[in-house]
């Protein structure tokens, strides 16, 4: 990408899109369309195709999404599989006729079947049935992934896909019903001791394992990625360690210096045992991970207090 390339993020506003905007900003673009959802509701075919016919972008990333975390994905099972697929569409549709150079899509690890060897390799994809529980916006993100295949197989599109692990990081979502576990731990865990209770409640029972990449580091590797890689096959991108959902409750405890217990809700559900992702190729490729996760955690928790606690 040229410095003045024009460079159109969809999801600017979220968590990862925005992480993106301060990547490229800092890399020195000065060229950046964004466009909220209230201006241009991507589930609408004919806006995005206009959007895309005015503005003629020549990169996209595609970072707009329904994204939620387990609860979420169970409950609004509907809207996970309509409002992702229609984004996508509509993206990947109006990118080729506008004559995008370069899009890269957003995907995630829940692509990969429930019960897959781990580490998860790229080609597991389709191997097996997927984890029930987002098992709708596992769907939209496959079939997210084939559009972008299928574009290049029929009209050369170079329309690469990444597949980014559990992620958190600055402007992550704190809603406790909706939210992943990471930032609702942060958040639960924090009013625990602001509060002075004695517990905190975990949902499931702690043993699933899940691996949690900062988005700051995802927007380096999407930025590195669209600069470097050119393939039709997906790329893993994730930090290639995992801890169980137990052992991140009490980092999350040693970090905020909550004092109370963690008690296990078994009634919520676990979901994927494990979806550790192999990211060799993404190593080969010239990149690796900078942020850990205790220091990534102490990251979040310091947004967390800026934005949502009243001094
Ligand atoms: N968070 C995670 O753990 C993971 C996320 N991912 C993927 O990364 C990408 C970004 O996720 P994340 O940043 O966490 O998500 P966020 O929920 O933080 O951001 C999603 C963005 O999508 C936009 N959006 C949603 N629906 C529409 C719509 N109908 N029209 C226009 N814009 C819309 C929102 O725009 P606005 O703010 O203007 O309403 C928002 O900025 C997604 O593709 C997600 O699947 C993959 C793996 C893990
Ligand atoms: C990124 C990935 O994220 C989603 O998959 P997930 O990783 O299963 O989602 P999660 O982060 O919400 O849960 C991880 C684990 O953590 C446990 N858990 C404990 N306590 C809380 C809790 O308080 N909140 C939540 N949400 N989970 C909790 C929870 O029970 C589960 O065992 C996909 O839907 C999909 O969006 C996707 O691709």
């Amino acid at each position: 990408m040229e410095k003045t390339s024009k460079i159109y993020i969809a999801g600017h506003r979220g968590m990862v899109g925005s992480a993106i905007l301060r990547q490229l900003e800092a890399n020195g673009h000065t060229n950046i369309i964004t466009r909220t959802s209230s201006e241009l509701d991507l589930r609408n075919q004919e806006a995005v195709q206009e959007f895309f016919e005015t503005e003629k972008p020549d990169y996209v990333f595609l970072a707009a999404a329904k994204v939620g975390g387990i609860h979420a994905n169970n409950t609004f099972r509907a809207e996970f599989l309509y409002d992702n697929l229609m984004i996508e569409a509509n993206i990947i549709h109006a990118a080729h006729l506008s004559g995008v150079k370069k899009l890269m899509f957003l995907g995630s690890s829940c692509i990969y079947p429930k019960m897959a060897p781990q580490p998860l390799k790229e080609e597991y994809l389709l191997t097996g049935p997927l984890e029930p529980t987002n098992e709708p916006y596992a769907i939209a993100k496959i079939a997210g992934i084939k559009l972008c295949e299928s574009y290049r197989d029929q009209y050369g599109s170079n329309f690469i896909s990444v597949m980014p692990t559990n992620l958190y990081g600055y402007n992550d979502n704190y809603d406790l019903q909706n939210s992943h576990v990471l930032p609702a731990l942060i958040r639960k865990i924090h009013e625990a001791k602001d509060n002075g209770a004695p517990t905190v409640t975990v949902w499931g029972t702690g043993s699933p394992k899940r691996e949690f990449l900062f988005a700051d580091d995802l927007a380096a590797a999407c930025v590195y990625l669209m600069d470097n890689y050119d393939g039709r096959e997906l790329v893993n991108i994730g930090t290639g360690e995992d801890v169980s959902i137990k052992e991140l409750a009490l980092l999350i405890k040693d970090v905020i210096g909550y004092e109370g217990e963690l008690e296990f809700d078994t009634s919520k559900p676990d979901g994927t045992p494990r979806k550790l992702m192999d990211v060799s190729k993404l190593h080969s490729l010239g990149f690796k991970h900078k942020i850990e996760l205790r220091e990534g955690i102490a990251l979040a928790y310091a947004d967390f207090k800026e934005k949502y606690v009243t001094a």
